[in-house]
């Protein structure tokens, strides 16, 4: 477990998972994505339904053994470790937190997963891979810290003809109350779940799938909350950092993902 460092000033994105980072794992899981529940009788853990969302877009990727597999801005790791586990496809996982990438390393070591996992600093929108390098690319609630169109580009690049992208995306809020204008976050954007097909097509992928699954995810939010104040405590005499502090320093995203949506986008390369 690592320490909470502020975020500076026009903190970038690696800055802001530092800080919030340390306290995800503890309030949430290391999963730093949604929650995807049935409905209100689905009585799944935050554990069994970040997971289960990571079973249901690893079953889109249809990679199998043997199968390169990128995960874009793959947290610290544990999407990765999965779908390692259940399809037999090596996955190479890409984030630009040098700090993620340290923890990722470190839990594949232990999981004996490093022959098949690897992790390594790269920037999405300019990635270090040959052209058609890979079978497949997940990109697990990462592109909303992106210009979307570079890199959907980029994912178009390194994939083989054939090849599927699989990608979830924070959508706001539909009560219309996101302004990106008035969100100073350099870190967050969303884009609407209708822009998605014209994003797909200018990449030069053909779009397979669009799915809003913010009824599936909505429980998110207030389970997050419920988790902070559960482990407030300990997360203060653990790391000798007020939570308050931790949420001032990454409200810059927070208000917009506390009620926003989320869609699931399927596209191969054709
Ligand atoms: C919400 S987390 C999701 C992590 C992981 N996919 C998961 O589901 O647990 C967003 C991730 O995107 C990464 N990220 C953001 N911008 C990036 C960029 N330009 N290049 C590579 N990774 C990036 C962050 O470092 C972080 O790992």
């Amino acid at each position: 477990m690592t320490s909470p460092s502020a975020v500076p000033p026009g903190g970038t994105v690696s800055d802001y998972y530092s800080s919030l980072g340390p306290l995800l794992q503890m309030a949430w899981d290391d999963n730093f994505h949604f929650g995807y529940w049935d409905g209100p009788s689905d009585t799944r853990s935050v554990r069994e339904a970040t997971d289960r969302f990571t079973d249901l877009l690893v079953e889109r990727l249809r990679v199998g053994p043997g199968d390169r597999v990128l995960d874009v801005g793959c947290g610290i790791g544990k999407p990765a470790m999965r779908l390692a586990s259940a399809t037999g496809a090596h996955v190479l996982g890409i984030t630009i937190s040098e700090l993620q990438v340290k923890q990722a390393t470190e839990s594949a070591r232990l999981a004996e997963l490093s022959d098949r996992v690897a992790f390594q600093y790269a920037d999405a929108m300019a990635m270090p891979f040959d052209d058609a390098a890979f079978h497949a690319v997940l990109a697990f609630e990462s592109i909303n810290h992106m210009d979307r169109p570079t890199a959907l580009r980029e994912m178009a690049r390194v994939l083989r003809p054939g090849g599927r992208v699989v990608l979830t995306d924070v959508t706001p809020p539909s009560d219309g109350s996101y302004r990106p204008e008035h969100d100073p976050a350099v870190v967050t954007s969303l884009t609407r779940l209708e822009d998605w097909p014209g994003l797909v097509g200018d990449a030069g992928l053909v779009l397979d799938e669009l799915t809003d699954v913010t009824e599936n995810t909505k429980d998110t939010a207030h389970r997050m909350i419920d988790g902070i104040l559960r482990c407030r405590r300990e997360f203060e005499a653990r790391h000798g950092v007020s939570v308050q502090e931790v949420l001032n320093t990454a409200k810059s995203a927070l208000p917009t993902v506390a009620s926003a949506g989320c869609a699931i986008v399927v596209a191969h390369k054709p």
